[in-house]
C-alpha cells in the first residue's frame, strides 16, 4: 500500500468511540465528520469483529462461487426478488445513475435482514419485499451460520458508526437509533472472476455508481483490478485495505440527510490490467446498511440555513432503495 493511498483514505480507529459514551468519542466523531466532508471513504479499524468471523464468511462465499454454474443457478434470485444468486451480466450499477453501459463482470450472492419479528412491519407485503427469507445454499453447510454471524456483527458496527455520525452532526447520539433498529440492510458477496476474454467495450467489474443507503461496509481480499473512488477533479484513487479492516463509505441517504455536507462519492471496480499475472479473481463482502424502510429522510435542520436551503425533498429509506434497485435491474419490476 503506498503512502499516498493511506493519506488519501483516512484510517479511523472505532475502538475509542465505544457506543458513543467513551472518553474518546468526540474525537472519533470529529474525524468522521472531516472524512465524510472530503471523499466520504474511510478505512475503519478497531471495529471489534473477530477475524475468524470475517474469514468464515469469505470462505463460505468462495465455496459457493466454486460450485458449478448449474448448482449456483438453483439459488437464482426469483423474478422480482434480489436475494440469492445473480450471475454474470445480471446487473449494471451504472444504470442506477441512468448511464447505459455493458453489464458488470461480476456475480453476486445476497441475503436480506436475517432477524425478523412477527409484527406487521416484517410480515406485511412491504416488509416481505424488503426482507425476503434468505436462501442458504445447502451445498455449503457452514454458509448459513457463518453469514448470520457476520451479518449481525456488521449490523452492530454500522449501529456504532451511526452513533458516531449523530455525534459528528451535533445531534443527540441516539438520533438514528429508532431509524435503524429494524433496518433493511443486505449482505452481499461479490465474485469478480478472472476474465478469460477481454472485457466488452465499456465493461467494468462494477460500473461507476454511488451507494444507495446510509453507509456501506466492505471487506475485501486484495487482487489486481480493484475498488476506486472518484476525486473532485474526476480522477480515480485506488482503495486498498488490509484483510482485517473495513472500508466504510457514505451512501446517498446520508448525503441527503446532511444536505450534501457529506459526500456519497462515485466509485467503481476496475478490470485487472491485461498484463496481470496469474489468477485475478477478486472477492468482496459488502454490507449495505439501509435504515428502516419507513424511516423518513429530510435534510437535517443543523445542515441547512439561509445560505444553504434544503436540496432534497422528503423521501423514505424504502422508497429510495426501491427506485435505485429498479433502475440497476436488481428488481425485475
Ligand atoms: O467490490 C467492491 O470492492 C465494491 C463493490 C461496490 O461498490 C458495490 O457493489 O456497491
Ligand atoms: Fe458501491
Amino acid at each position: 500500500m503506498s503512502s499516498a493511498i493511506i493519506a488519501e483514505i483516512p484510517v479511523i480507529d472505532l475502538g475509542p468511540f465505544g457506543d458513543g459514551d467513551a472518553p474518546g468519542a468526540a474525537e472519533v466523531a470529529a474525524a468522521f465528520d472531516r472524512a465524510c466532508r472530503d471523499l466520504g471513504f474511510v478505512v475503519v479499524v478497531g471495529h471489534g469483529v473477530p477475524q475468524a468471523v470475517i474469514d468464515a464468511a469469505h470462505r463460505s462465499a468462495r465455496a459457493f462461487f466454486d460450485l458449478d454454474l448449474a448448482t449456483r443457478e438453483r439459488y437464482a434470485a426469483p423474478p422480482g426478488g434480489f436475494v440469492g444468486y445473480r450471475g454474470l451480466g445480471a446487473e449494471g450499477l451504472s444504470y442506477s445513475l441512468d448511464q447505459e453501459a455493458a453489464p458488470d463482470f461480476k456475480e453476486t450472492y445476497t441475503v436480506g435482514r436475517i432477524d425478523r419479528g412477527d409484527e406487521p412491519y416484517f410480515t406485511s407485503q412491504l416488509g416481505r419485499m424488503y426482507m425476503p427469507d434468505p436462501t442458504w445454499p445447502a451445498e455449503v453447510p457452514e454458509f448459513a451460520a457463518s453469514w448470520a454471524e457476520f451479518y449481525r456483527q456488521m449490523d452492530r458496527v454500522a449501529w456504532r458508526l451511526m452513533r458516531a455520525f449523530a455525534t459528528a452532526l451535533a445531534l443527540p447520539r441516539e438520533f438514528f437509533d429508532d431509524k435503524i433498529d429494524r433496518n433493511i440492510s443486505c449482505l452481499r458477496a461479490l465474485n469478480y472472476p478472472h476474465p478469460s476474454t477481454p472485457p466488452q467495450p465499456g465493461q467494468l467489474r462494477a460500473g461507476a455508481h454511488t451507494d444507495y443507503g446510509s453507509l456501506t461496509l466492505l471487506s475485501m481480499a486484495d487482487a489486481p483490478g480493484g475498488l476506486e473512488v472518484q476525486r473532485d477533479d474526476g480522477s480515480w484513487a485506488p482503495v486498498r485495505v488490509p484483510a482485517d479492516a473495513f472500508v466504510m463509505n457514505v451512501g446517498d441517504l446520508m448525503a441527503q440527510w446532511t444536505n450534501d455536507r457529506w459526500r456519497s462519492s462515485m466509485h467503481r471496480v476496475t478490470n485487472p490490467p491485461p498484463d496481470a499475472i496469474g489468477d485475478t479473481r477478486r472477492q468482496s463482502l459488502a454490507f449495505f446498511h439501509q435504515p428502516n424502510y419507513d424511516a423518513e429522510v429530510i435534510p437535517l435542520a443543523s445542515c441547512c440555513g439561509p445560505a444553504n436551503p434544503p436540496k432534497y425533498a422528503r423521501t423514505t429509506s424504502g422508497e429510495h432503495l426501491f427506485m435505485k434497485m429498479t433502475k440497476a435491474k436488481n428488481l425485475n419490476v
